[in-house]
């Protein structure tokens, strides 16, 4: 079948949103297959310590190293003989978390998350498992959380609607802010549905017009408007020329 994810965590039930909407029917249809494991399975002293003091000194906590190496251990040894994942790290000290990377890790078959709390885990546990398997350290912004698993939430998000037959055919990933293609790098522009007037307000006359080249060409100047306003740095990428042009090829 599809995709298998594991994700290793001090909070379990912080991932109880994967068994509901997209990720939740993926998984029940089997085209995903997620395990989530409690770090603390792995500890072995009877307070399930999983944490200790930062040498060099500072704030905070760093996560001990031999859970997490034991508790990556069983993960790798529950999957198919030879196999590795991919180990994810959520950390606001990796690189962006974007739609390319999330295409990227949607190609691959088995990723493990090791989303940390405190200061984050001990650094030798991502060098030795370096060793073994490929590591992506991922942000997904400039913002401190108090844990990563907030951050596997988003993940696992993104990348789960990539896979084949995830999206029903009503929705598709091919216009999708930041996709690749013809409307990579521009945000999406406003929509509309029913009823076509609303408290005195109604739907741009081109959106009835039914004369799909126009429409194209009006969404596409919406969405260039609103990235201008919201995301002038994505606009930096793009040329006025270059507008035109994939206008001309649209
Ligand atoms: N921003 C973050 N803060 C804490 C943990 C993980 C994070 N991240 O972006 O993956």
């Amino acid at each position: 079948h599809g995709m298998r994810i594991d994700v290793v965590t001090i909070f379990p039930e912080y991932l109880e949103p994967l068994n509901v909407s997209l990720v939740g029917k993926a998984r029940a249809r089997g085209q995903l297959d997620v395990h989530v494991h409690d770090l603390r399975g792995w500890t072995t002293d009877v307070h399930r310590t999983v944490d200790d003091t930062p040498y060099g000194g500072g704030p905070g906590m760093v996560m001990k190293p031999e859970p997490w190496a034991a508790a990556l251990d069983a993960v790798v040894g529950q999957g198919p003989e030879g196999a590795v994942p991919t180990l994810v790290v959520p950390t606001p000290s990796g690189r962006p978390f974007t739609q390319e990377l999330a295409q990227e890790l949607a190609a691959r078959p088995w990723l493990a998350f090791a989303p940390a709390r405190y200061e984050g885990i001990d650094r030798r546990v991502i060098e030795e498992a370096a060793t073994r398997m490929p590591v992506v350290e991922a942000s997904i912004g400039d913002y401190v959380l108090a844990g990563g698993e907030v951050a596997v939430l988003v993940m696992v998000e993104a990348v789960a609607r990539l896979l084949p037959g995830v999206l029903g055919n009503a929705e598709s990933h091919r216009d999708d802010s930041f996709a690749p293609g013809a409307m990579a790098d521009l945000l999406e522009g406003p929509v509309y549905t029913k009823p076509a007037e609303w408290r005195g307000r109604v739907v741009p006359d081109v959106l009835l017009s039914g004369n799909h080249g126009k429409i194209a060409r009006w969404r596409r100047e919406q969405a260039f408007a609103r990235t201008l306003a919201n995301r002038p740095d994505l606009v930096a990428r793009w040329e006025r020329g270059a507008f035109d042009k994939k206008d001309r090829e649209a």
